[in-house]
C-alpha cells in the first residue's frame, strides 16, 4: 500500500502525549497506520520516537489520547497484553539472553509472545518450536539457531531480536533503528529482512536515522521533532518540505539524499 493509511487503520494514535514530569516527550500526536504498510519515522535526536514505541507498547503508558489496534482500545493495557493483541517491538540496543542459543531466544518469543503462560510449567510445545523455527529461517539465520547468542556478531544479534520478535506472530511490528552501527552491505541484508516480513502480512512502524534504509521502505515517512510531528507524505516529498530541511536534514544531507532518489525514483 502506498499514500494513505487504509480506510480501517490497523493502528490508530489520537491525541497522544506522553510527559515526564515538565518534560512533554511526545505531544498531541495524532496518526494512522494502514494494514500491510511500512511507516517510516525520522527526526532529530531526542524528538520522542523511542518514546512513542515506549507508548504504544505500553512499557511507559501514555499520558493522554488514544490508541487503538485493530479496533481494540490498547492505551492503558500491559506490555504483555499488547504483545498478545499482536504489537511486537525490537530495541534500538541488542537485548536478548546472552548465554542463551539463538533457538532458545526465539522460542522465547514465540512460548510468551502469544498467550498468558505459568513460569513454573515451562514447556514449550510443539507450536512453539515450530513458530521459532519458521521465523529463524524467514530471517536468515537458522543455520546459526544453536550458537550462543553473546557470541554472535552485531548484524546476526539485531536479525535475531527481529525473529524473536517475529515468533509472537504479531500484526504489527515497531522497529527502533534497525540499521544503527551496521555497515552499507549490512544494512542492505536488513533491507531484504524487512521487506520478507512486510510480504508475510506484517504491518510495520521503523524508526531510522540511516536516510537511505528509511526512503527505501517506507510506504509514508512521518518526521517528529520535539514531540510533533512536523511531516508526514510519500518519500517523495520529504525534500519539499522546508521544515524538514531545515530541523532535521540540513543542506548537505538534504543534497546527498536528493541525488540518491533521482537516482532510484527516476
Ligand atoms: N524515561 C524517561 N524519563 C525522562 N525523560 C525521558 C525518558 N525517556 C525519554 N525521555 C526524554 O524524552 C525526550 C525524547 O526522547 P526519545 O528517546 O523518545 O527521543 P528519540 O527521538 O528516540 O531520540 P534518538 O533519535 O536519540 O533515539 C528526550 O528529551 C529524553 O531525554
Amino acid at each position: 500500500m502506498t499514500g494513505d493509511a487504509a480506510a480501517t487503520p490497523l493502528l490508530s494514535c489520537r491525541h497522544v502525549g506522553k510527559s515526564f514530569g515538565a518534560l512533554a516527550a511526545v505531544r498531541d500526536l495524532s496518526f494512522d497506520v494502514g494494514a500491510g504498510e511500512i511507516l517510516g519515522i525520522g527526526g532529530p535526536n531526542g524528538a520522542g520516537k523511542t518514546t512513542l514505541f515506549e507508548v504504544i507498547s505500553g512499557l511507559n503508558p501514555a499520558t493522554k489520547g488514544a490508541i487503538v489496534l485493530d479496533g481494540q482500545d490498547i492505551t492503558k493495557h500491559a506490555p504483555e497484553q499488547i504483545c498478545h493483541a499482536g504489537v511486537a517491538r525490537t530495541f534500538q540496543l541488542n537485548a536478548g539472553f546472552d548465554s542463551m542459543t539463538a533457538r532458545e531466544n526465539v522460542l522465547v518469543g514465540a512460548y510468551f509472545g502469544r498467550n498468558n503462560r505459568a513460569v513454573p510449567t515451562l514447556r514449550a510445545g510443539r507450536a512453539a518450536h515450530e513458530a521459532a523455527d519458521a521465523a529463524l529461517e524467514m530471517l536468515g539465520i537458522a543455520d546459526r539457531a544453536d550458537k550462543v547468542t553473546g557470541k554472535l556478531p552485531v548484524l546476526d544479534r539485531k536479525l535475531l531480536m527481529m525473529a524473536s520478535a517475529m515468533a509472537t506472530k504479531p500484526k504489527l511490528l515497531l522497529m527502533d533503528e534497525p540499521v544503527g552501527g551496521l555497515t552499507a552491505r549490512e544494512v542492505d541484508r536488513v533491507m531484504d529482512a524487512v521487506r520478507a516480513i512486510k510480504a508475510a502480512g506484517v504491518t510495520i512502524i521503523l524508526i531510522e536515522h540511516v536516510m537511505r534504509f528509511l526512503v527505501r521502505l517506507s510506504d509514508r515517512i512521518m518526521i517528529m521533532h520535539h514531540g510533533e510531528k512536523i511531516f508526514e507524505g510519500l518519500p517523495t516529498k520529504l525534500l519539499d518540505d522546508r521544515t524538514v530541511v531545515d530541523v532535521y536534514l540540513g543542506q548537505g544531507a538534504s543534497e546527498r539524499l536528493r541525488s540518491f532518489m533521482e537516482s532510484t525514483h527516476g
